[in-house]
């Protein structure tokens, strides 16, 4: 097999063994391919390997470097190493790994893709992409051999890229459950400005109000707050490097932000000046048409379904019990949210399903002593 084959053959070397890194490797590893990792924590990529993501790069060369009898030959090098060192780490595994084609996971395409094409290296084997899946956790520890699964990946083709190369990463990125995307880099950077990047910045901004909130208060939270704030626990050091890197996309949407922002302020210190309720209830509106916009479940159109909530008891096996009676009754689950009631035992089952099933649901599960609400 010519070692520029569109077919992945592997061994794979993993260059990152943190959360994007050890998925893809644990991933790789899963689906039978040869998986070396290297980072530059020797913790972290023991860790890396403990988990299963792929066999140590310094373990191997240290057991077979006094016999000077190991020579790695990736067919593929992943970089998955934060966005500040990903064109450099680039550079150096196309010098590295002749024979190689060679990827990167990172956030911002643009400004990497512009390092690698000035660097001489040769830009014909490197190709950007951008799994749109991750956690706001980060080390190997969190990694995941699904966390690509049924997620969008974005891979960013120029024009010195090889056909093989693009064919090989999409093989890569379908192998590992995702779906693939074509866009340019500045495309990329411009859209994940608007569907990622800003998204961060706003549940930062709005978590961060809460740094002197007193407990008792933040007790009352529902599942509002909690679900406008949890990419706020994300890594901030890798999102400085975001950030900084996509800077321009960034405040342009930024902008629009603060345009809707000052009218809001606007509108709210006079609430009960003629035409103010009607600019607030506008405000909402817009944002109902562009939630509405968002891809609802397997990434197709939006689908309208109809909630119900069942409240169950937190005691083991309960809400097993649930989801099979459900099943029982022939009604397809669409989608489940539970959340939690503070301080009470009882936890709160969010239940989607089609309109048509949902009266008849709400009635049956009614008649079998659960407590519905609709
Ligand atoms: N965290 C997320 O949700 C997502 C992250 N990404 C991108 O994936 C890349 C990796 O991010 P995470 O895995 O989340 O970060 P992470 O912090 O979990 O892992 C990054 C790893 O790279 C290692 N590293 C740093 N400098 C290195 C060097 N010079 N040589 C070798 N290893 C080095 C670090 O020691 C660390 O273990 C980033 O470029 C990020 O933008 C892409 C999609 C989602
Ligand atoms: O947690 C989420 O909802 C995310 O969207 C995670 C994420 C973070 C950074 C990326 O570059 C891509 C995806």
């Amino acid at each position: 097999m010519s070692a520029f084959s569109a077919t992945l053959t592997g061994p794979v070397l993993v260059i990152g063994a943190g959360l994007l890194g050890a998925s893809a490797g644990l991933g790789l590893r899963n689906l039978g391919y040869t998986v070396y990792i290297s980072d530059i924590s020797p913790t972290v990529e023991a860790v890396a390997e403990d988990i299963g993501a792929g066999t140590s790069l310094r373990a191997v060369a240290e057991e077979w470097g006094a016999e000077a009898g190991f020579v790695l030959e990736p067919q593929l090098v992943v970089v998955a190493a934060p966005p500040d060192v990903t064109a450099e780490l680039v550079v150096k595994a196309l010098g590295e790994y002749p024979q190689a084609f060679v990827i990167d996971l990172a956030s911002v395409k643009s400004a990497i893709l512009a390092d690698v094409l000035t660097s001489g290296a040769d830009a014909t084997r490197y190709l950007g992409t951008h799994p749109m899946a991750g956690r706001e956790k980060s080390g190997p520890v969190a990694a995941r051999g699904e966390l690509f699964a049924a997620r969008p990946w974005v891979l960013c083709e120029h024009p010195l890229a090889r056909r093989e190369l693009v064919k090989l990463a999409q093989q890569v990125a379908v192998e590992l459950g995702s779906t693939v995307t074509f866009l340019d880099a500045s495309e990329h950077d411009r859209t994940v400005a608007l569907i990622s990047h800003v998204p961060q910045v706003m549940s930062s901004l709005l978590a961060s109000r809460l740094q002197d909130t007193p407990l008792y208060a933040l007790g009352l939270a529902g599942q509002g707050l909690r679900d406008t704030t949890r990419i706020a626990a994300s890594d901030p050091n890798l999102w400085v490097q975001i950030l900084a890197a996509n800077a321009q996309p960034v405040v342009q949407t930024l902008y629009g932000v603060r345009e809707d922002l000052e009218r809001l302020i606007s509108t709210l210190e006079a609430p009960t000046d003629s035409g103010s309720r009607l600019d607030i209830a506008q405000l909402m509106s817009e944002g109902n048409h562009g939630v509405a916009r968002i891809p609802g479940k397997h990434g197709g159109a939006p689908r309208a379904f109809a909630q119900l909530t069942v409240l169950v008891d937190d005691t083991p096996g309960t809400l097993s019990r649930l989801l099979h009676e459900i099943g029982e009754l022939g009604v397809n689950l669409e989608d489940l949210r539970l959340e939690h009631s503070p301080g009470a035992p009882v936890g709160m089952a969010e239940i989607s399903v089609n309109p048509s099933e949902h009266e008849k649901l709400v009635d049956d599960l009614t008649s079998r002593g659960w407590k519905v609400v609709t």
